[in-house]
C-alpha cells in the first residue's frame, strides 16, 4: 500500500480514524466520456467517446475494477476499449505491472508500477494510485478512476459501437437502483472492507453487524423477485455481485465477515449463480487473482501471505432462480 505525494511515491499503511474505523479515500479524478465529447456538468474537461481511444487499467482481484470489465463484456466493448491487467499482489509499490501470472503488464507505455500511470498524467498528484484507471490515450491522461462513474459511461456512451440495447440504468429504475446502491455500497461492498480493515474490536463489531444486516434484508429481497430492481439485470446488481462473488472464498476469512457465508443463504447464494451464468461474466472472474492478492498483499492481516486451499466452490452450478418472471 501507498501513495503519490506531489508525484512521488510513499508506502503507507491502510487509513484509520482515531476509532479504527477504515477510511476510504474519494477518487480524484471524475471527467467524463460523452456522446459529443462535452464536459460533465461542473467539468471543465471534455472527452468524446471514439472507438480505440480508451484503456482502462485493472486488477482482476479488485472488485471495483471487477464492475468496469464487466460492463466492458456485456455492452461488447472489448474491441473499443483496450485493458492492461496489474500483477495481483499490491506490496510496498503498490499495484505493479510484472507480467506474470495472468497480468499483461502495461501495454501501453511499458512502465513499472501503476503510479507511474497517476505520475504520467498529473507529475504533482497527491492521492492513491487505485483501480480501475479510465485512461484517454489521445490527450495521455486519467479520465476517471471512479468505477461507479466508469461504469455509468460504459452503459451509454459507447452505444454507437457497443450493444446499445441492454440499459444497466435505465431511466424508469433509477430512483429504485439508487435506493439499493445506498443500502449496498456502505454495508455490503465498502462494508467487508470496514470490517476486515477495522483496528479496534468496537469498529469491527459494527461494521460486521451492518454488513450482515443488509445481507439479511437482500436475501429478504431476493425472496420475492429474481434481481434487485425487479425482472431485469441492472446496474446494481453487478455492483452487488462483484462484492458476493468474492465473499466466501475471500472476505468470510480474510475479512472476518464470518457470521454466515454467501452459500448459507438459499436465495443470495442462487442469485450469485444466476449473474455468474449471465454469458460473458465467467470470463471476468479469477478466483486465484482473487485469493492470491488479498491473502498475499495484506500482510497487517495475514502477515505470513499464507493463501488458504479451500473452500470448495462451484459457481456454475444450477441454480433455482427460474421461479421468477425475468424481463424478455
Ligand atoms: N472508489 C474507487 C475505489 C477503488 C479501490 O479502492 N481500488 C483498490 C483495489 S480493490 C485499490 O486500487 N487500492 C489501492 C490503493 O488505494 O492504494 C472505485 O470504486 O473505483
Amino acid at each position: 500500500m501507498g501513495l503519490l505525494i506531489e508525484g512521488r511515491w510513499q508506502d503507507r499503511p491502510v487509513a484509520a480514524d482515531s476509532g479504527g474505523r477504515f477510511v476510504r479515500a474519494e477518487a480524484q479524478w471524475r471527467d467524463r466520456v460523452t456522446r459529443d465529447g462535452a464536459p460533465a456538468e461542473g467539468r471543465k474537461r471534455g472527452f468524446k467517446a471514439e472507438p480505440g481511444r480508451y484503456h482502462l487499467y485493472v486488477s482482476l482481484a479488485c472488485p471495483w475494477a471487477h464492475r468496469t470489465l464487466i460492463f466492458r463484456a456485456l455492452k461488447k466493448l472489448e474491441a473499443i476499449i483496450s485493458v492492461s491487467v496489474v500483477h495481483h499482489f499490491m506490496g510496498e509499490n503498490g499495484w505493479t505491472f510484472k507480467a506474470e501470472d495472468g497480468a499483461t503488464g502495461d501495454t501501453l507505455y511499458g512502465l513499472d508500477f501503476l503510479h507511474q500511470i497517476y505520475a504520467k498524467a498529473d507529475p504533482a498528484y497527491s492521492g492513491r494510485a487505485s483501480v480501475p484507471v479510465l485512461w484517454d490515450k489521445h490527450q495521455q491522461t486519467i479520465v476517471n478512476n471512479e468505477s461507479s462513474e466508469i461504469i455509468r459511461m460504459l452503459n451509454s456512451a459507447f452505444d454507437e459501437w457497443g450493444d446499445a440495447s441492454l440499459d444497466f440504468y435505465p431511466p424508469a429504475l433509477r430512483a429504485e437502483i439508487d435506493k439499493i446502491n445506498a443500502l449496498v455500497y456502505p454495508a455490503i461492498n465498502n462494508g467487508v472492507y470496514r470490517t476486515g480493515f477495522a483496528t479496534t474490536q468496537e469498529a469491527y463489531e459494527e461494521a460486521f453487524g451492518e454488513l450482515f444486516s443488509a445481507l439479511d434484508t437482500i436475501e429478504e429481497r431476493l425472496s420475492k423477485q429474481r434481481y434487485l430492481a425487479g425482472e431485469r439485470i441492472t446496474e446494481a446488481d453487478w455492483r452487488l455481485f462483484t462484492t458476493l462473488v468474492r465473499f466466501d472464498p475471500v472476505y468470510v476469512g480474510h475479512f472476518k465477515c464470518n457470521l454466515r457465508r454467501i452459500a448459507d443463504y438459499p436465495n443470495l447464494s442462487n442469485y450469485l449463480r444466476d449473474l455468474h451464468r449471465v454469458p460473458g461474466v465467467s470470463g471476468t472472474v479469477n478466483l486465484h487473482h482473487i485469493k492470491s492478492h488479498y491473502y498475499g498483499s495484506h500482510k497487517s492481516i495475514n502477515p505470513t501471505g499464507i493463501v488458504p486451499v479451500g473452500p470448495e466452490l462451484d459457481y456454475a452450478a444450477p441454480h433455482d432462480r427460474d421461479r421468477f418472471k425475468k424481463a424478455a
